[in-house]
């Protein structure tokens, strides 16, 4: 099982090689592409926080100046760790797939501008330099629609083209089932990974377990991907990483979150894939005698 954490929207967050040298980390999410073709009918923009020097591609809002980025992911893939490309987040500008062409159009550019390598595809930027991804990530929070779908089954083509090289895709619903903005894309297309917002949504919450109230849904869910396009997806618990991490009231401790995922680790031991963390600057922030919250996550992991 794995510790999944998104990184790149921290307060003052440092260089995602200071992550990747924890133990305690396995999945990262660099957040976020936040501005969809749809809007700017022309590439996609992004934003990582800090740590880009805010120069962007001609005629573009895709930044080209990651430099820390760039140098780091090789440093995270040789120490093993799976690097994500996240799509969407809470703070997009204008997310909207509207069209399936334009849903192939956006697979198709962000392959060739963080997938491989391809010398052949000069067409396309190269924001993180020649270093792929693992993968894309879809933490869709608003509008929804089938265009993910779409864009996920393009992907899973272009993947096929690098047939010894493992690619996967990932998504962030909101607990509530279905989620509004994935619900289509899990019944329709391949993820190997589902990391659940088990926060911000009062009626299925990690902290209703806690409290005894509410319907943490769990369980649900593992229907919902016994229902859906890959029975195989691994379910991941996601938490706040601190306090102030997510929303009042969301936030559970580590002996709390202990419980929780001994009790559903054990009930559901071939679909549960791990812990989710929001977000990686929050649990080193969050330290709890001595070790981080994510440390903390990987110890009940059992590892
Ligand atoms: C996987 N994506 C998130 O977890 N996004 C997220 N937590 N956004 C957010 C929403 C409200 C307060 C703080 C963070």
């Amino acid at each position: 099982t794995n510790v999944a954490v998104y990184y790149g929207q921290g307060a003052n967050q440092p260089r995602l090689s200071h992550f990747c040298e924890q133990t305690s980390m396995d999945i990262i999410n660099l957040g976020f592409v936040n501005t969809f073709p749809d809007a700017v009918l022309g590439w996609p923009g992004d934003n990582f926080g800090n740590q880009c020097d805010g120069v962007l591609f001609p005629e573009s809002e895709l930044l080209s100046g990651c430099h820390q980025i760039w140098e780091d992911i090789p440093i995270c893939k040789a120490m093993g760790k799976t690097i994500m490309l996240s799509i969407g987040g809470a703070y997009t500008t204008n997310e909207v797939i509207l069209t399936d062409e334009i849903a192939i159009w956006f697979a198709n550019f962000l392959w060739y501008s963080f997938g491989p390598y391809q010398l052949s595809e000069t067409l396309f930027p190269r924001p993180f330099g020649n270093v792929s991804v693992d993968g894309f990530d879809f933490d869709i929070e608003h509008n929804g629609g089938a265009g993910y779908a779409t864009m996920i089954n393009q992907f899973r083509e272009l993947f096929n083209t690098y047939p010894d090289q493992k690619f996967y895709i990932s998504g962030a619903p909101q607990c509530s089932i279905p989620d509004a903005q994935l619900g289509d894309a899990i019944a329709n297309a391949a993820f190997d990974f589902l990391w659940v917002q088990f926060y911000n949504t009062p009626a299925c919450s990690a902290a209703n377990y806690v409290n005894g109230t509410g319907n943490f849904n769990f369980a649900e869910w593992v229907d919902v991907i016994r229902n859906s396009a890959n029975p195989e997806t691994k379910l991941f618990v996601g938490l706040p990483a601190s306090e102030d991490a997510a929303n009042p009231g969301y936030y559970i401790t580590p002996d709390e979150a202990k419980t929780l995922v001994e009790e559903y680790m054990g009930l559901y031991p071939e679909h549960f894939g791990g812990i989710m963390l929001w977000e990686a600057t929050a649990s080193d922030n969050n330290t709890i005698d001595g070790f981080t919250y994510a440390q903390h996550m990987k110890h009940i992991l059992g590892e």
